[in-house]
């Protein structure tokens, strides 16, 4: 038995069209798609009224295991992501151990076929540790299955190693990914440097740190021509700099997250701790520019950087709290509120930003809905509204401060490798 949706609007990017269509799915695979087919054996699936799409593609997200199962497992991050619409997720190294050596690299990736119910897909450190002092075995980690590289939550401080780094990723194939934040400018700075830190007394982080990274590898990149993917991008500065680069063919592209594109600095007031992260929550006009961003391509991805934390890490004081928003389940929602909604995107912006782009970046064969090709499929509800509760979270991260806040968007039915994976 297979499953047939009915009536829905099936996106295609390449074509950059919505028709109205109906999908048929057999096995793993997308069978057909037209606008009548009728099979009364098959479980059917009324879209009518809701959007068909590729199953969302998450560059960026930490699921904790192994090390810190008490913020979230395979198991449970992979069902958040499922219900968020996402059917693929790489997920970042920094666990305990990190992913920085083959050995470390196979038990995850035996966890993953033991629990997730949808794709993910490791990234593997940069340096040893995650220390940025010795680089690992790059070539070994891509011949056991990373997608990337990354020393995500760490910057990496040593121009040396990065461009050594870069040369080994590009030689491979593989993004190489940045958290780029200058450590010594950040210092013990929890928050935007600006009027909130200022008005609340808590140490600011410099928009410097960011900016004076960013600027350091897009120079490398330029020098050396080659690519460079920059994570989670939240200063206008940074945009201004990436757009400008990327005119000059600098091999870059870069993803921005939804709290960086829906809040700003100012939730700190009311929310406290739940809105540390890094990169720090900014500006209205740092919003701004990250939407003309999005909408001019400088921007090619949305990526969660799902960060779940405990409720007891998140409650210590501010200044001892871990930086993380916990969002991969409503990162569609929030597009679909502060970015359609407001009229900045429209549907298929979204599935380029959330699906298409990330897959033609990590260089998987995902991001369009076509027949033959494996049935990863999202069907969502644009107009629906709900508000955000800890009870409907499936991560086991509920940092996050857009809990009460009510959004629009919501995902149905998520299907992986022809399996429904997520009903709502
Ligand atoms: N974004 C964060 O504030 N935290 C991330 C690390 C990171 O993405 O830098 C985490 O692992 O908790
Ligand atoms: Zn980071
Ligand atoms: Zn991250």
């Amino acid at each position: 038995m297979g499953i047939l949706i009915k009536n829905g609007y099936v996106i295609d990017i390449e074509e950059n069209s919505v028709k109205k269509r109906d999908v048929l799915i057999e096995g793993e695979l997308i069978k057909k798609i037209e606008e009548n087919i009728n099979f009364k054996e098959h479980e059917i699936i009324d879209a009518t009224g809701l959007y068909i799409l590729p199953g969302l593609v998450d560059m960026h997200a930490h699921f904790r295991e192994p090390g810190y199962e008490y913020k979230e497992t395979i198991k449970t991050g992979s069902l958040a992501a499922a219900s968020g619409g996402y059917t693929t997720v790489f997920i970042m190294p920094n666990t305990k151990p990190c992913i920085d050596n083959v050995q470390n690299l196979i038990r995850l990736k035996n966890i993953i076929d033991r629990d997730s119910i949808i794709n993910v897909y490791p990234i593997g450190a940069v340096s040893i540790g995650q220390k940025g002092k010795k680089l690992t075995d790059i070539k070994e980690l891509y011949k056991n299955g990373v997608y990337g590289i990354s020393d995500d939550g760490q910057p990496i401080m040593s121009e040396v190693l990065m461009e050594e780094a870069m040369k080994k990723a590009n030689k491979i194939g593989i993004p190489i990914m940045t958290h780029s934040e200058d450590k010594e400018i950040v210092g013990n700075g929890c928050i935007n440097k600006g009027k909130v830190s200022k008005e609340l007394g808590i140490s600011g982080i410099s928009r410097d740190a960011e900016n004076e990274m960013i600027k350091r590898d897009l120079k490398l990149a330029k020098r050396l021509n080659l690519k460079l993917h920059v994570c989670h991008v939240s200063t206008k500065e940074a945009i201004n700099m990436i757009r400008e680069a990327k005119k000059q063919g600098v091999h870059v592209t870069c993803e921005v997250t939804p709290h960086h594109f829906s809040i700003t600095e100012d939730v700190i007031r009311d929310k406290g701790t739940i809105g540390k992260v890094n990169p720090p929550l900014r500006t209205k006009e740092d919003i701004v520019e990250i939407i003309k961003g999005l909408k001019d391509g400088t921007i090619d991805a949305i990526a969660t950087d799902h960060a779940p934390h405990s409720k007891e890490d998140k409650e210590l004081d501010i200044q001892k709290a871990p930086f993380g928003i916990s969002g991969i389940e409503i990162a569609f929602s929030l597009a679909v509120t502060y970015l359609i909604k407001k009229e900045h995107l429209d549907i298929v912006d979204i599935v380029k930003l959330m699906s298409y782009n990330p897959s033609k970046i990590m260089r998987i064969d995902k991001g369009m809905i076509k027949e033959g090709s494996i049935a990863d499929i999202a069907i969502v509800d644009l107009n629906n509204q709900y508000v955000v509760t800890e009870s409907n979270m499936y991560s086991k991260g509920k940092n996050t401060p857009f809990l009460g806040t009510k959004l629009s968007g919501t995902v149905n039915y998520t299907i992986a490798s022809g399996n429904i994976v997520y009903r709502r």
